[in-house]
């Protein structure tokens, strides 16, 4: 005899979460697929469990139906009551951006792929969803964000979601709510459940009368923008939580980021990555940027060795918890001749926005990382040469891969 069951019979199944269910009773009922998912889930946990107790008989997750953010969790992510090793769990805010794809890539190749979970308030491409556990996460929202925390047994929090500089001159409100009461968010839950968090600055977080070249980490902070105002707010709240209830706080200013296989969201170094797609496509480019403007800039794959290296030092590694890191410094015009040594042809006219170009004018040209090499051993590996090279021979490739299909 068959009972198949819809989704309402299902969800009563598993709500009375005493009973047990027997193989036996199994093997005689049809589920609707969601309720597949987690029993192939259970069954998983119960195959390893019999095998260390030889038991035959699954007992139910006590709850499971209680919330529908837990039930969609389960079905993509183990739950929390086995744990498969002594990983962190780690999620990841605002994971769809230029920084957060590539984050849980090195994330899960270092802790697994069910420990790492990447949110967003976006729908990820089809690559992304079925790549590992996806969720959707709005940090404006305290409730929901409390519950995927509790719910998944999260331990580790990279905070990636931001309004960043250009963005944010043109919403000054919008860049407010997510820049400062999202981080409000952010660090009420990550102390109240102890969790360590990874907070990005950035050298927007200098102004005009920090010092230029090179910024040292302790200097005058009085950025012009409500990016940059937001950042610096975030490194002294995280400081003051770690210092007032021992939060485990950790921050580092990147400079401006160059990837090659995601784009940037709206901030003033973004010119550095659209240069090099320009360059392969169309063989020319008109920046928005001075010719001269130099700005500290580094390769994503620095970026995300340094966040997975400070992420994973020892506490009394850090005896600061705000650190500068830096790679090189250039000009759209030194970055033009670099990208000439290999594409003689390539041409760069200029066409300044005044917005982005103030901003950059208020930024420092190189940042001082000595505390970071001396205290978790940082070193960068991409000068400018390497970084021309990787980012011409991954968009060339990118390129040919579109298309060929
Ligand atoms: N990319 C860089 O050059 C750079 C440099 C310095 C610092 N940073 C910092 O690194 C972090 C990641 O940067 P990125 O370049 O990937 O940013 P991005 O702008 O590309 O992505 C930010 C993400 O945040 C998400 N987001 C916006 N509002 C949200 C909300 N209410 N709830 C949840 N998510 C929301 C967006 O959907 C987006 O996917 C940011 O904090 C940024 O300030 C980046
Ligand atoms: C520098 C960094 O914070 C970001 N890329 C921006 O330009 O806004």
């Amino acid at each position: 005899m068959v009972y198949i069951l819809s989704q309402p019979q299902c969800f009563k199944l598993f709500k009375r979460s005493t009973v047990h269910l027997s193989l036996s009773l199994l093997m005689h009922i049809v589920l609707c697929r969601r309720c597949m998912m987690l029993v192939a889930q259970l069954l998983r946990g119960a195959v390893r469990h019999a095998g260390s107790s030889g038991q035959s008989s699954i007992t139910a997750v006590r709850g499971v139906s209680s919330s529908s953010h837990r039930f969609a969790a389960f079905g993509r992510t183990p739950p929390p009551s086995c744990p498969d090793t002594d990983h962190p769990k780690i999620l990841i805010t605002g994971g769809l951006g230029q920084l957060g794809v590539g984050l849980t890539k090195l994330l899960r190749e270092q802790f697994g792929k069910n420990n790492v979970i990447l949110s967003d308030i976006r729908k990820p491409p089809n690559h992304v969803y079925h790549n590992g556990p996806f969720i959707f996460s709005d940090i404006l929202d305290f409730k929901n964000l409390e519950e995927i925390v509790v719910n998944n047994n999260i331990s580790w929090l990279v905070h990636y979601s931001a309004v960043l500089s250009a963005v944010g001159e043109s919403n000054v409100t919008l860049a407010k709510e997510v820049n400062i009461t999202g981080l409000h968010n952010i660090l009420d839950i990550a102390t109240k459940h102890a969790l360590r968090v990874f907070v990005p600055s950035t050298i927007g977080a200098f102004g005009p009368s920090s010092p230029r070249d090179p910024a040292p980490e302790l200097c005058v902070q009085r950025p012009r923008t409500i990016y940059g105002v937001a950042k610096v707010h975030a490194e002294l709240m995280g400081e003051y939580y770690h210092h007032r209830y021992g939060l485990d706080f950790r921050c580092l200013r990147y400079p401006g980021i160059i990837s090659a296989d995601s784009q940037p969201g709206g901030g003033t170094t973004d010119y550095a990555v659209q240069i090099f797609h320009a360059a392969v496509k169309s063989g020319c480019f008109e920046c928005y940027l001075r010719r001269d403007t130099r700005l500290p800039m580094m390769y994503i794959d620095d970026c995300l060795r340094a966040t997975l290296e400070i992420l994973e030092a020892p506490a009394e590694t850090l005896p600061s918890r705000t650190y500068n890191i830096s790679a090189m410094s250039f000009t759209p015009h030194d970055l033009t001749q670099e990208i000439q040594k290999v594409l003689p042809d390539f041409q760069v006219t200029y066409n300044v926005d005044p917005v982005r170009q103030a901003i950059a004018d208020s930024w420092p040209m190189a940042l001082e990382d000595s505390a970071a090499r001396r205290d978790w051993g940082w070193k960068h590996e991409y000068d400018l040469s390497e970084l021309v090279q990787a980012m011409l021979t991954h968009v060339t490739t990118g390129n040919q891969l579109v298309q060929a299909n």
